[in-house]
C-alpha cells in the first residue's frame, strides 16, 4: 500500500476520558477475542453465541466478522496474500480500538498466516489478546459447505480458497483451541461456554 506509513507531523492527542475509566463504567475490562479457522469451522457461530451469552450476562461486546467487514470497511479488498494481511491489519486496529474503549471485541476472521495474526497480537496491550482456534478438519468444514464455496474451489471456479489451493497455518500458542471430541463437534453453545468461562477465569468480566 503506498499511503501507508506516509503521514508525517503528527501528534498524539491524550482524552482525559481512559480506558480504565471507561472499564468502570462497564465493570468489565476490554480485550479481543480473535476466532480464527476455515471457511465452515464456525467462527460466525461462535462468535455470535458469545456475544448473546455476554449480553445476557449483562457484557458489552461487538461482533467483527471477516465477511460483513468486506461489505464495507474491506470491500476494495480480495484474496490475494497481501490483502488479506491489509484486512487483518486493519481489523486489528479497529478491534484494537473497540477494546480501549472497554468492550470485548469478538473478531471472526479466517486470517490464515501466522505472522497477521502475531501482528495483531502485538498491536494489544497487557496480552489482551485471546486466540480461539476452529480446529475443524477440512473434511467436516467442506461437508458444511454453507455457502457452496468449497464446490466452487472444487471446481477451479474460485482460486486461492483457503484449505483448498491458499494456505491455513494453525496457531502454535492460542489461549483456546476448539475441537471435535470423539469425532463430534461440541454443539454453539458449548463453545461459547467455554469462552465465556475463560474470559471470567482471567477477570474480563469484572473491573
Ligand atoms: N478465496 C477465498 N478464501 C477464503 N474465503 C473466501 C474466499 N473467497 C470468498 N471467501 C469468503 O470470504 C470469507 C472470508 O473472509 P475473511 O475476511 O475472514 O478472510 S481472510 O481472513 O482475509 O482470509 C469467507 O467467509 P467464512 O466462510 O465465514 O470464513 C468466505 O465466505
Ligand atoms: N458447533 C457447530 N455444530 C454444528 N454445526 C455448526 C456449528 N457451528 C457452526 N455450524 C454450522 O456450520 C456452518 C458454518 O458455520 P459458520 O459459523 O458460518 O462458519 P464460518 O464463519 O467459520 O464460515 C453453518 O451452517 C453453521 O450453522
Amino acid at each position: 500500500m503506498s499511503s501507508l506509513n506516509n503521514s508525517t507531523n503528527i501528534f498524539w492527542q491524550e482524552c482525559p476520558v481512559g480506558k480504565v475509566e471507561r472499564q468502570k463504567l462497564l465493570n468489565q475490562k476490554g480485550c479481543v477475542v480473535w476466532i480464527t479457522g476455515l471457511s465452515g469451522s464456525g467462527k460466525s457461530t461462535l462468535a455470535c453465541t458469545v456475544s448473546r451469552e455476554l449480553h445476557s450476562k449483562g457484557k458489552l461486546s461487538y461482533v467483527l466478522d471477516g465477511d460483513n467487514l468486506r461489505h464495507g470497511l474491506n470491500k476494495d479488498l480480495g484474496f490475494k496474500p497481501e490483502d488479506r494481511t491489509e484486512n487483518i491489519r486493519r481489523v486489528g486496529e479497529v478491534a484494537k480500538l473497540f477494546a480501549d474503549s472497554g468492550l470485548i471485541c469478538i473478531a471472526s476472521l479466517i486470517s490464515p498466516y501466522r505472522k497477521d495474526r502475531d501482528a495483531c497480537r502485538a498491536m494489544l496491550p497487557d496480552s489482551n489478546f485471546i486466540e480461539v482456534f476452529m480446529n475443524m478438519p477440512l473434511e467436516l468444514c467442506e461437508s458444511r459447505d454453507a455457502k457452496g464455496l468449497y464446490k466452487l474451489a472444487r471446481a477451479g471456479k474460485i482460486k486461492g480458497f483457503t484449505g483448498i489451493d491458499d494456505p491455513y497455518e494453525p496457531p502454535l500458542n492460542c489461549e483456546i483451541k476448539l475441537q471435535q471430541e470423539n469425532g463430534v463437534c461440541p454443539t454453539p453453545s458449548a463453545m461459547a461456554g467455554q469462552v465465556v468461562s475463560y474470559l471470567e477465569d482471567q477477570g474480563y468480566l469484572q473491573c
